[in-house]
């Protein structure tokens, strides 16, 4: 037996939801760029849950339940105003869900119809929760969501209190469309190893948070902008990128599991960054983010991920950089629960074998003689 270090190349499950063939991400066969330019996010989910695209009475339906579900109950919002001020923003997420399991009598059945409208409620809950949390830690109410808008429109409306303008809502529903599933990423890797020993959907979901909470992967965007941030002017962006390539450092929203040329999200968001720039009329962002690309790519070879832009992007919309990785979370949410139920569908307990390469033939040594 030998091991593959972090698994690379290996292909560990048969799925129908996204693939990723020659740098083309399609999800259920429908090319990114076509959903990008012309899908909503909750047309989105609703492909990757059924498998084909609504009709518009299947869209109303699924639109109708998301506003339904959307409040959380109150003893979970009471809680998080117990939570410190300063707290991760995705371990108050993987909390929040957790918690919220705790006040759902049927958490724990895990029958194909149960899961389908917990994966329904667990998308209209969690933008609640983030936008209650990120109001509660600066000191105000959480706001109650919205009957029949978008789930970008409710975020957005949720966390500030205001109507947000018709651009703002567009981007983010872009965004949460070119995010919402990418095959075996590691965080859905990890709800499908949760999901397979029969655990329920909830333990799948805080599995997959706390998976994508890290740098090497959601928590790049975050990441980004704190890089973005630090850098500050754009003639100070080739020093802070050569010295950190120098010192064989990690640029945070730069290469790919799986793209080596280039991850096809990318120019979506890119184009995304530069027009938001224009409306804003300051283009900072944009121009210090064009020229780490093309520094990292110049240099390294290597090409902006999803997360790179992503940053640019929500920053352009006023979020604060610790809602980036829950904002992906809330994308994500409808690819990791499409694939919990494919998982079920046919499931395997998921049980890899280890190379195991430390000493052999040693000998117990009682604790006085060591
Ligand atoms: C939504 C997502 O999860 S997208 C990914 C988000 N993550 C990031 O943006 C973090 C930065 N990127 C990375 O850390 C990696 O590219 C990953 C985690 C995305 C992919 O990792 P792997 O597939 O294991 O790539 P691996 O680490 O083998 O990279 C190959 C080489 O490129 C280098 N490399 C890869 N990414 C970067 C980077 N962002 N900056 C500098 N060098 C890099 C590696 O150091 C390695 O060099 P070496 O061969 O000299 O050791
Ligand atoms: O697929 C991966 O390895 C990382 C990921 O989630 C993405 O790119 O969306």
């Amino acid at each position: 037996m030998t091991a593959t270090k972090g698994l690379e190349g290996i292909v560990a499950a048969t799925s129908s939801i996204s693939s990723i063939h020659d740098g083309v991400l399609a999800y259920r066969g429908i090319n990114i760029d076509e959903l990008a330019e012309r899908a909503s996010y909750e047309e989105t989910a609703y492909l990757l849950w059924y498998g084909k695209l609504p009709t518009k009475s299947q869209l109303l339906t699924l639109q109708q339940q998301l506003s339904e579900y959307a409040a959380v109950p109150q003893a979970v919002l009471e809680q998080m105003k117990l939570y410190p001020k300063d707290a991760n923003t995705m371990a108050v997420l993987r909390t929040g869900v957790s918690a919220l399991a705790l006040y759902d009598e049927n958490a724990n059945d895990i029958s194909r119809e149960s899961n389908q409208l917990k994966a329904i409620k667990l998308q209209a809950q969690l933008p609640t929760l983030i936008a209650a949390y990120a109001r509660i830690r600066d000191g105000k109410e959480p706001i109650a969501p919205l009957k029949d808008v978008s789930l970008a429109y409710n975020f957005l409306y949720m966390l500030s209190g205001e109507k947000p303008d018709e651009v703002a809502v567009r981007a983010l529903d872009q965004a949460l469309v070119l995010h919402a599933d990418h095959e075996l990423n590691a965080s859905t890797f990890s709800a499908r190893v949760t999901i397979a020993t029969l655990s329920d959907i909830y333990s799948g979901i805080t599995s997959a948070i706390g998976t994508l909470k890290g740098p090497l992967h959601g928590g790049a965007n975050e990441a980004v902008m704190n890089m973005l941030s630090e850098i500050g002017t754009l003639d100070k962006a080739e020093g802070y990128i050569q010295n950190k390539l120098n010192n064989r450092e990690k640029i945070m929203g730069f290469g790919h599991r799986v793209y080596k040329n280039g991850d096809p999200r990318a120019k979506h968001l890119q184009k995304m960054s530069r027009e938001l720039s224009v409306l804003k009329g300051d283009s900072t962002l944009y121009d210090i983010s064009v020229k780490v690309e093309e520094l990292v790519t110049g240099q390294k070879g290597l090409k902006p991920n999803v997360d790179f832009y992503s940053a640019s992007v929500y920053t352009l919309l006023g979020i604060p950089s610790d809602l980036f990785t829950p904002i992906f979370a809330i994308s994500r949410l409808s690819g990791w629960t499409a694939h919990i139920l494919e998982q079920l569908d046919d499931n395997r307990i998921i049980r890899p074998r280890a190379d195991y390469v430390g000493p052999t033939n040693q000998r117990y040594i009682p604790i006085d003689m060591r």
